[in-house]
């Protein structure tokens, strides 16, 4: 298996360089240069299978025998040993042909640990196996820095350093990133919006001399392994519900921002598993639902909502989806998104736009919709949305037929964002590793949202100690 860029202008990699790359380095996203498919036979033996093991069959088609099998079973297992629930992603029927996947059962209460604990624990074993320096840049509107972090942090010559929108991410977010004391970890709170982090991150990992300077390493989406990791859920979800429903096909509702999640459902239908609609629930910065309904990607005012994870409007994994859109035409793709850069905005063909309709349904809640959600779902089935996975279940009802199946990722746990909870008069108890964080000091510079300053911030703390590693 090799890896090749949405731009066309980067050699076929392998996965771990593909790991290590993040970015590709004329600027686009790698993806694998064919996806494998799975055959019936195949899918219906892995319908038994743990997660772990699931996961291990998944992410072997992509990792192509580059890390030993022993190892790569180990790493795995060690990564979803972390999970508070046993099924790791366990599937829950909330009423008939409804159903939530619940990725929040990880150690920062959010589906990105589903990833980030595997890349953490895979940027580990690359370190120790080849010695490359890994300095983690990383970009988040709340829940990927925290999970980042813990994901990272002990590991032994791994530096990390977080940008996060000040006084735009919930308060439990904050302080899962900022309570931590370790000298590898450095977050930046930026006196702007989630779009400002990612595109300086993006710009500092395009300026070639500058990340081979500081070995820099990429944990958010862009970095392929997250997808793929992400991947392996769908599958899961598809055979808990295929265990006890007779499915043709399944619809799966997520919760959207910068379209990793919903990529890798993608992606999960090309494989072969078989997915029915892909329903992209986005709130009010809520760029890609006009572009599946109107075919034109174009930024609009940023809002700050009751789903502040989710408040993002440029969002990273569009290229991928783009690329296939466009029958894996690098130079098309270049074109599309050289014009998004001069002119603001992407428009596709009408043939374009009856496939993207045909590859997904969309919806935007607004914020009176989200809350009024959680509270109906809470009086009557007792189940605690948190403001994200709202959004995923009013866009279910919505765009799902009664008769279709659906399942909405649930992606974190409401605790992380009581915030809104609490306007909706729902009393909660927290987890008590929330709660024991209110009482811890936190770690935090607050900057501007400009290159000089955080390069600044980054030398300093990239060319520190080399820490060791074992
Ligand atoms: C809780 C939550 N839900 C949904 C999303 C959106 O996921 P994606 O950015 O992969 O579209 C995010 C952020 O990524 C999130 O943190
Ligand atoms: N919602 C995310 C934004 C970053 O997304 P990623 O999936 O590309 O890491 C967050 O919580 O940080």
């Amino acid at each position: 298996m090799k890896y090749i860029s949405t731009r066309g202008n980067v050699s076929k990699i392998g996965f771990i360089d593909t790991v290590l790359m993040g970015l590709a380095t004329d600027g686009g996203l790698l993806v694998p240069e064919k996806i494998p498919q799975i055959p019936v036979e195949k899918l219906q033996a892995m319908s038994q299978l743990t997660y772990p093991e699931l996961a291990y069959e998944i992410i072997s088609y992509y990792v192509d025998g580059e890390i030993p099998e022993n190892e790569l079973k180990e790493l795995i297992e060690k990564s979803y040993g972390t999970f508070r629930h046993s099924e790791v992603t366990p599937v829950q029927k909330v009423k008939d042909n409804m159903y939530v996947l619940e990725l929040f059962h990880g150690p920062t209460f959010a589906f990105k640990d589903v990833a980030l604990q595997f890349l953490g624990n895979l940027y580990s074993y690359i370190a120790k196996k080849t010695g490359v320096t890994i300095n983690i840049l990383g970009a988040t509107s709340g829940d990927t820095g925290a999970s980042a972090i813990e994901g990272v942090r002990g590991k032994e010559g791994i530096r990390i350093c977080i940008l996060h929108p000040h006084g735009k991410v919930s308060k439990v977010q904050e302080l899962q990133m900022t309570t931590v004391h370790d000298e590898s970890v450095l977050n930046l709170a930026i006196k702007g919006t989630f779009d400002d982090g990612q595109r300086i991150i993006k710009e500092l990992f395009a300026d070639l001399e500058f990340k081979n300077k500081y070995h820099l390493r990429a944990i958010n989406s862009i970095n392929f392994a997250r997808i793929l990791a992400q991947t392996v859920y769908y599958f899961y979800a598809y055979f808990q519900v295929a265990k006890e429903k007779d499915i043709e096909s399944l619809n799966f509702s997520v919760p959207t921002g910068n379209f990793g999640d919903i990529f890798a459902g993608y992606l999960a239908k090309r494989m072969g598993l078989p997915v029915g609609k892909l329903i992209v629930a986005t709130n009010e910065n809520n760029i890609l639902e006009r572009f599946i309904k109107d075919g034109v990607y174009e930024p609009s005012e940023f809002r700050s909502t009751y789903s502040p994870s989710m408040d993002i409007q440029v969002a990273s994994n569009f290229e991928r989806y783009l690329y296939y859109l466009l029958d894996e035409d690098a130079g098309a793709v270049t074109a599309l998104m050289n014009q998004f850069k001069t002119e603001g905005k992407i428009v596709v063909n009408e043939e374009q736009l009856r496939q993207v309709k045909a590859d997904f349904a969309a919806y935007g809640v607004e914020g009176e919709e989200c809350l009024q959600t959680i509270s109906k779902y809470y009086a009557e089935t007792d189940y605690l949305l948190d403001p994200h996975t709202s959004c995923g279940v009013a866009a279910y009802e919505t765009c799902n037929a009664p008769s279709e199946v659906c399942v909405t990722l649930a992606t974190a746990h409401p605790a992380k964002f009581n915030e809104s909870i609490e306007l909706c008069n729902i009393e909660q108890t927290f987890p008590e590793q929330i709660s024991k964080l209110f009482d811890k000091p936190q770690y935090l510079e607050v900057v501007e949202a400009a290159n000089d300053e955080i390069v600044r911030k980054l030398e300093k703390h990239f060319s520190s100690a080399q820490l060791n590693v074992k």
